[in-house]
């Protein structure tokens, strides 16, 4: 590879200038933006060429398959760790399923089973992340509502509106949360409940942070208020349940007592689902409202996770499935 990274930046960014992107200019000391995050920005060209690939590709996927304006990024959130770029996002969402992947096997091949009884520095783990992740989810929830009742927000229709600095930064935190999510999925590795990680779960973690950089990205005000502001309420309850199952007893009676209402937390997912598609619906009935052709994603988005969560759902509740899970990775 002869090619310097300051040149294929200046590349890029030539060929963006001919499709009139002016977003994201990667020439000179600005390539260090997006990249300076990794720490491998102009330290070698074989990282800042892939990276450059991985940039330009995210951009035209973006661009051409879900048909948004990627050349006006929120002056909110334009320099913000994490949002500049789509180079992050892509790789920790790659590498997550990459290390899910070689972790499951791992345990598979090893054959090593579900631990009976978590370690004391595994208990102390997970309790202090579910308490973390819903105070958090309870700190964003309160703060999105709050400012949308303090903007007069409809509850849907809103446009998306860069004065409203401080709504765009709790939803930029919303979208960091959910690559910190990932640490869920570590939760399942480390006490090798391979059972719980299945298709849903992975197509859940490595998708919805990419969709959130979307939104942090080009609008993280107006009505994506909604759906953070739905989410993050519902993963109070979520992380409440989890907090609930790993601090009491592994036995049948214990679970059937305390954590029965986990089928109704999973009901109230999927009328959050549901309540996004009518949005979706909604932005596309009325495309001025808040970003032209993002409804469009959300709509699709969301049946895929509906239609992942309604067959969870039947084999997870189903009268015939006894507690059945459903399908997981190959791995295990
Ligand atoms: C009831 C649910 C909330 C959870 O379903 P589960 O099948 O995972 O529930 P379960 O009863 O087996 O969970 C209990 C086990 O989880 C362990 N556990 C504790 N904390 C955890 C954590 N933070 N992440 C993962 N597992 C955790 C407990 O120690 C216990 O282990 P042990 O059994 O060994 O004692 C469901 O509605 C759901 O979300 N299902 C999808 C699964 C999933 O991937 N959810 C998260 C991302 S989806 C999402 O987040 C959608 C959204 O945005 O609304």
């Amino acid at each position: 590879m002869t090619m310097g990274g300051e040149e294929v930046w200046s590349r890029v960014a030539e060929e963006e200038d001919s499709r009139k992107v002016v977003g994201w200019q990667m020439g000179g000391n600005n390539s260090t933006r997006g990249l300076g995050v990794f720490g491998f920005a102009n330290s070698s060209s074989l990282p800042a060429t892939v990276a450059s690939v991985i940039d330009a590709g995210a951009r035209r996927v973006v661009e051409k398959v879900i048909g948004l304006n990627m050349a006006k990024p929120s002056a909110i959130t334009a320099d913000l760790p994490l949002v500049r770029s789509p180079v992050p996002v892509v790789v920790a969402a790659v590498s997550y399923l990459a290390i899910v992947w070689v972790w499951s096997s791992h345990i598979k091949r090893s054959g090593l089973k579900p631990r009976v009884q978590d370690p004391k520095w595994l208990q102390c783990l997970i309790i202090a992340h579910n308490m973390f992740l819903c105070c958090l989810s309870f700190y964003l929830g309160l703060g999105i509502l709050t400012e949308a009742r303090r903007h007069r927000y409809s509850i849907w229709g809103n446009p998306s509106n860069d004065e409203h600095v401080k709504m765009g930064f709790y939803i930029y935190i919303f979208y960091v949360s959910k690559l910190y999510e990932f640490m869920d999925t570590v939760v399942m590795l480390l006490k090798r409940n391979l059972r719980q990680i299945t298709y849903l779960h992975l197509y859940h973690h490595a998708s919805i942070c990419c969709v959130w950089w979307i939104i942090a990205h080009l609008c993280p005000t107006g009505d994506a208020y909604f759906s953070a502001a739905f989410n993050s309420w519902v993963h109070v309850a979520m992380y409440l349940y989890y907090l609930l199952a790993a601090t009491i007893a592994k036995d049948e009676n214990c679970r059937r007592k305390y954590l029965f209402w986990g089928k109704y937390l999973t009901i109230i997912q999927m009328i959050q689902f549901v309540a996004f598609i009518a949005q979706a619906v909604y932005g596309l009935l009325q495309p001025a409202s808040y970003v032209k052709h993002l409804p469009r994603m959300l709509f699709c988005y969301s049946i895929s996770l509906l239609a992942f969560f309604s067959n969870f759902f039947i084999t997870k509740y189903g009268r015939s499935s006894h507690g059945r899970q459903p399908k997981r990775l190959k791995a295990d």
